[in-house]
């Protein structure tokens, strides 16, 4: 998603060429100078807006579901689309059949608890970090909650996907006293890069 988020900037006329010169820095400038920006992990984008370290940052909706945090979210840039689903093994017995509570690996705990107590059936939650798709074949877990994009790495795993709790992609979100002190500049901002915003969501390379 990176790479289409510095695609989209250089198209609203911010060039990162000091970025393509060292790649390992956290922060760059743009070329004209006018926009400097951090580079922190996905997880860290919606702290790092709502404690004022940046004005703005771009992440997506399913981090701003799962960190349920009030945040200004003026743009949707139709980038770094993906879905989050429930995934269970090929061979696994259909929803409904369990004897006891579905157990589920996750980096999205909280909108997987919402998700099953909506439906009301009984899940215990493993909260894990990365390669989601392995709790399964290794018995860690019956199913997962995870990110799907091209579908290859569950395909790739024999898993298929059961349900789907959510589409995602990109947000631009903004600090709400940056929105309110620095008004013009945002909106510079968000004017340059809107026009180059793709119309329909794409999946990031
Ligand atoms: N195939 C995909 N896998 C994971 N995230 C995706 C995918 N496609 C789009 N995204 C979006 O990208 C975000 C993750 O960004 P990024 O690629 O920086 O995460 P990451 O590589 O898992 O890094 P980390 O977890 O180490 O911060 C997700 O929150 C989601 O909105
Ligand atoms: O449908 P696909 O196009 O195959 O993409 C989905 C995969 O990408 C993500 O993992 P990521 O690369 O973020 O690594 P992770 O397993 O460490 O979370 C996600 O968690 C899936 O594993």
């Amino acid at each position: 998603m990176f790479e289409d988020i510095l695609s989209l900037l250089e198209r609203g006329g911010y060039g990162f060429a000091d970025y393509k010169k060292n790649p390992r820095a956290l922060t760059s400038r743009s070329d004209c100078g006018s926009l400097s920006i951090l580079f922190v992990r996905s997880t860290d984008v919606i702290p790092y807006v709502e404690f004022g370290g940046a004005d703005a940052g771009v992440v997506g909706r399913d981090q701003i579901e799962e960190q349920n945090r009030e945040v200004i979210s003026p743009l949707n840039l139709n980038i770094g689309y993906c879905r989050l689903v429930v995934a269970r093994p090929e061979e696994n017995r259909p929803m409904g059949e369990e004897k006891r509570a579905l157990r589920i690996a996750t980096k999205y705990p909280r909108i997987t608890e919402t998700h099953f107590l909506a439906r009301g059936i009984p899940v215990s939650i493993l909260k894990l970090y990365g390669s989601l798709e392995l709790a399964p074949r290794t018995g860690l877990a019956d199913w997962i909650v995870d990110l799907v994009a091209t579908g290859r790495t569950l395909r790739e795993n024999r898993l298929e996907i059961e349900e789907e709790i959510l589409p995602s992609t990109a947000r631009f979100i903004v600090n709400p006293s940056s929105w309110a002190t620095r008004n013009e500049a945002v909106r510079t901002l968000i004017d340059r890069i809107r026009p180059h915003v793709p119309e329909s969501p794409v999946i990031s390379g």
